[in-house]
């Protein structure tokens, strides 16, 4: 019998609050260069570091997620966040996108340069450590090499071309009355403006 080569799937967590171009340049990158069958994208169903902040609903986010990567056979979304009760952690999205498969997959969880200099903050980190290895981009502002490795992260750095945007510059440019066009796909602009997200 011919054994099938294991998939390597990249996770890809993240607020998504919109998802912007930041986000797609980098999912696309580190499938290109870390030869990944799939890029499940999962938007977090509550973000315990962020409750200081205002997050909209998670039906708009994963709309809006879902309209982002829909062009790309390579991209999908997970609802596994949105649907568990009580915080997000990434020990639990690394679990249920596994369980989302019916063979055995690698996992890579795919990470921006300020959330890796923030790992060791993460709940039931060295357990992840053990199910998942990282695909770390660059982002500007952010050095890649600020990462605490002491509880076994595996990580592969990645270049990417630089994209300095970020959802609050989305978020803040709306608020201002300013064009987000070209930062977000035409698709997430059309539903911020439609269903007027972040204008107070
Ligand atoms: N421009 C970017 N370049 C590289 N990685 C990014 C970029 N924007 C976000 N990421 C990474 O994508 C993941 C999800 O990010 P998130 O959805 O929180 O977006 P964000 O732009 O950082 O949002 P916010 O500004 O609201 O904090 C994180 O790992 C983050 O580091
Ligand atoms: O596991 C944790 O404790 C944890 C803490 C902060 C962030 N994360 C994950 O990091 C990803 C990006 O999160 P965020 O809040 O920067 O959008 C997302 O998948 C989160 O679930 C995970």
């Amino acid at each position: 019998m011919v054994e099938l080569p294991v998939r390597r799937i990249g996770v890809f967590g993240g607020t998504f609050d919109p998802p912007h171009l930041g986000h797609l340049v980098a999912a696309s990158e580190a499938a290109f260069r870390c030869a990944l069958d799939e890029v499940v994208f999962v938007p977090t169903g509550d973000p315990w570091q962020k409750h200081h902040l205002k997050v909209t609903d998670a039906a708009a986010r994963l709309a809006m997620t879902r309209s982002a990567v829909e062009s790309d056979p390579l991209f999908r979304v997970s609802t596994c966040d949105i649907e568990r009760d009580g915080a997000t952690y990434a020990v639990d999205t690394i679990a249920d996108v596994r369980a989302e498969y019916d063979e055995d997959v690698e996992l890579y969880f795919i990470i921006g340069a300020d959330s890796l200099a923030n790992l060791h903050t993460w709940h039931r980190v060295e357990e992840l450590c053990k199910a998942v290895k990282f695909i770390a981009l660059n982002r500007p502002g952010h050095s890649r090499r600020e990462v605490d490795t002491s509880f076994g992260a595996r990580v592969e750095f990645i270049d990417m071309p630089a994209v300095d945007v970020s959802s609050t510059e989305c978020r803040q440019r709306v608020r201002d009355g300013r064009p987000i066009r070209y930062l977000v796909p035409d698709a997430v602009e059309a539903y911020v403006r439609e269903h007027g997200l972040y204008r107070s």
